[in-house]
């Protein structure tokens, strides 16, 4: 899939492209803590970069989110939908650009001959699982037009973050291979990368979660931590029929499952980086599980924080620590791809070009 020679500039492009994913989150995250999720109902792709300039413009746009259930349980004037409006007009355009910077840089790659045919079909279904996620993201919004819904369902959150991820993962992972083709040959690293994928594995199982503990609206109950109001396991658990239902839908649930997850997850990565630290590395990739337990840590402890201050924005830049810890954990897997079982060697004695 990847050439065999680096190519510094194409694997950067990809690795910026994974940056404004990032960004994406930054302004989708930003958009859901002042709610502003439902207030642009009209999609158009490619012209809706221009931005509304008449009265009969905003006229328009207002009058479609006045029939969102959101707009008729909490009517605002004009002036307060222009302060919803105007993040998330910028969050679509941000979509948009993230778009051209993929095409435009892909046609000139694909016309000077950088692109070997695996990697011309790997790119092609990333870009497609990009636009996937933004008709995704367009279904989530029109929900707000369905009697009675208030934010987007909980069963559409959930996935729109896991795909998010999967797509900076896909672009971060290509575009280091490309960088640096030739994977250090790591002996002995090898249960270390296999505690590093479980790593990964769970930070995003837990994110799935988190997803769902924001869109369920679970930071309202149980702000007690380590027991949930002096239980457990919460009350309410399991209440919902059908059972399955309880673990997209059910707060007590939600939130047990996010919990739950985190302590396995940040006990595993902090296993993992600490083995990690202890094993002769090259440098760069032991800072990298410094950073790994460091964000980790922070992590658990802004989760715990939002919880107990019941603080939406705060679970914003929990949102985004989290994407951090995924990115840096994705760096730290990358670096042990030339991992294998066996004797270890010194760090310089490790061979390759990480
Ligand atoms: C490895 C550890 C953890 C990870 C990876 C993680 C991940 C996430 C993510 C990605 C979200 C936001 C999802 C979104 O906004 O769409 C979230 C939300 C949340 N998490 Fe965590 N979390 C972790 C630990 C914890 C812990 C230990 C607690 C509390 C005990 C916690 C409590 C919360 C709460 C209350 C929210 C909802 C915030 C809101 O409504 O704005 N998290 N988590």
């Amino acid at each position: 899939m990847t050439p065999a020679r680096p190519n510094k500039l194409l694997g950067n492009w990809l690795i910026l492209l994974a940056c404004m994913i990032f960004g994406m989150v930054i302004g989708g995250g930003h958009a859901r803590t002042i709610n502003a999720g439902f207030s642009i109902q009209v999609w158009r792709p490619i012209t809706g970069f221009i931005p509304p300039m008449t009265a009969a413009d905003w006229s328009y746009l207002f009058g479609l989110y006045q029939k969102t259930a959101l707009f008729q349980s909490h009517p605002i004037s004009l002036a307060a939908y222009k302060a919803l409006f105007w993040p998330m007009f910028l969050d679509r355009c941000w979509g948009r650009l993230i778009a051209l910077t993929f095409i435009i840089p892909f046609v000139y790659f694909w016309y000077t001959g950088q692109l070997s045919r695996r990697l011309k079909l790997w790119l092609g279904a990333v870009f497609l699982a990009g636009a996937g996620q933004a008709t995704y993201g367009w279904y989530m919004v029109q929900t707000g037009m369905q009697p009675g819904v208030l934010s987007p369902p909980p069963a559409w959150a959930g996935p729109h973050l896991v795909t998010a991820m999967m797509v900076l993962f896909a672009l971060l992972w290509t575009g280091l291979s490309i960088r640096t083709p030739t994977p250090a040959h790591l002996p002995g690293a090898q249960t270390l990368r296999r505690l590093t994928s479980a790593s990964l594995a769970l930070i995003l199982l837990t994110m799935f979660y988190g997803a769902l503990v924001a869109t369920t609206n679970a930071i309202t109950v149980f702000n007690t931590f380590p027991t949930m109001d002096g239980q457990w396991i919460p009350k309410g658990f399991l209440t919902f029929q059908p059972l399955w239902w309880n673990f997209i839908a059910n707060q007590a649930t939600v939130q047990f499952c996010h919990r739950l997850l985190a302590t396995i997850t940040a006990l595993t990565v902090l296993a993992t980086a600490t083995l990690g630290l202890r094993a002769p590395l090259p440098p760069a990739l032991r800072d990298n599980f410094l950073i790994v337990a460091a964000l980790v840590a922070l992590q658990y402890l802004l989760g715990m924080t939002t919880l107990i201050l019941a603080a939406p924005e705060l679970g914003y830049v929990h949102e985004l620590n989290a994407v951090l810890l995924f990115g840096a954990t994705t760096l730290a897997r990358h670096g042990l791809r030339g991992a294998t079982a066996g004797r270890r060697l010194s760090p310089s004695l490790a061979v390759g070009a990480e």
